[in-house]
């Protein structure tokens, strides 16, 4: 369900469930948080790029598999606990390159990562409302931080899907990019991130994605913390002496 590959210093995560647009079943989030784990232990891998089909990110969580689910079994033995939050734990940067449906578990997995890059195919939402449940993944939450309450609150509460170009508006992608070079230009991003200073780049992602989990000052503080710490780094003096030579850096 799940497909790999290396392309230069990226590793490439495909989501291969086309029969059920990606729906993310137990074992397709037990083989995600495998090869996750493999790639981030890799040194020749910089950034991971996740990616789904043409016509689906991932449709959301499995319905199938959901349906006959009970209280207090689910709240007991979580289904979604640890499992789907494999990638929060990536220490290495996870782009999420987003063609077609990005559907409830499907737009929260995209906003796990650290970035989305979409693709003008891209449909995100989470329109868990029409099952007659909510987000269960990050959703109202994420989704609330990347757009603002009333747009978020339009879609967790009517399931209104937001196209690239909206989602792009609303600052919940980075950039949108023609379908042919999604995965290209993700495994760009990547190479790009693979030329710098790894643990610049470690401690970037850790500061920005602080950001979404502490108040203002505690971040502050963090950030500074970190930024103070490079100075210890090989990284920042060849970056400076780098500059001041007026050559490019060798990190
Ligand atoms: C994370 C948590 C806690 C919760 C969730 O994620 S809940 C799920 C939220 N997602 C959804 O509600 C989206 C469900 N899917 C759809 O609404 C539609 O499939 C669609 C709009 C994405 C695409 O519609 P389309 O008409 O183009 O295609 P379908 O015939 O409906 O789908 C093809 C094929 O895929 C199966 N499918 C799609 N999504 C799921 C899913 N989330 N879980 C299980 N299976 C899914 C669909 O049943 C169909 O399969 P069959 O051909 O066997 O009928």
């Amino acid at each position: 369900m799940i497909l790999t590959e290396v392309q230069g210093r990226a590793g490439v995560i495909r989501l291969n469930r086309p029969a059920a647009l990606n729906a993310l079943c137990d074992q397709l989030m037990g083989e995600l948080g495998e090869a996750l784990g493999r790639f981030d232990a890799d040194p020749a891998i910089a950034a991971i790029v996740l990616t789904g089909s043409e016509r689906a990110f991932a449709a959301g969580a499995d319905i199938k598999e959901m349906q006959n689910r009970r209280f207090p079994g689910t709240y007991l033995h979580d289904f979604i606990g640890a499992r789907w939050e494999a990638v929060l734990t990536v220490r290495k940067p996870v782009i999420a390159a987003v063609a077609g449906f990005a559907l409830g578990g499907g737009c929260e997995l995209a906003m796990m990562c650290d970035l989305i890059l979409a693709a003008e195919t891209a449909k995100f939402g989470q329109p868990e409302i029409n099952l007659g449940i909510i987000p269960g993944a990050g959703g109202s939450q994420r989704l609330t931080h990347a757009i603002g309450k009333s747009k978020a609150m339009e879609m967790v509460l009517t399931g209104r899907m937001m196209n690239a170009e909206e989602a792009e508006r609303a600052g919940l992608v980075a950039r949108v990019v023609p379908a042919e070079s999604l995965v290209s230009e993700a495994v760009a991003l990547a190479e790009k991130i693979g030329g710098l200073s790894a643990p610049a780049v470690a401690m970037a992602k850790e500061a920005v994605n602080a950001a979404f989990e502490l108040p203002l000052r505690e971040g502050v503080r963090l950030e500074r913390r970190l930024f103070l710490g490079l100075f210890g780094t090989e990284g920042q003096k060849e970056g400076m002496a780098a500059f001041l030579e007026k050559r490019k850096p060798r990190f």
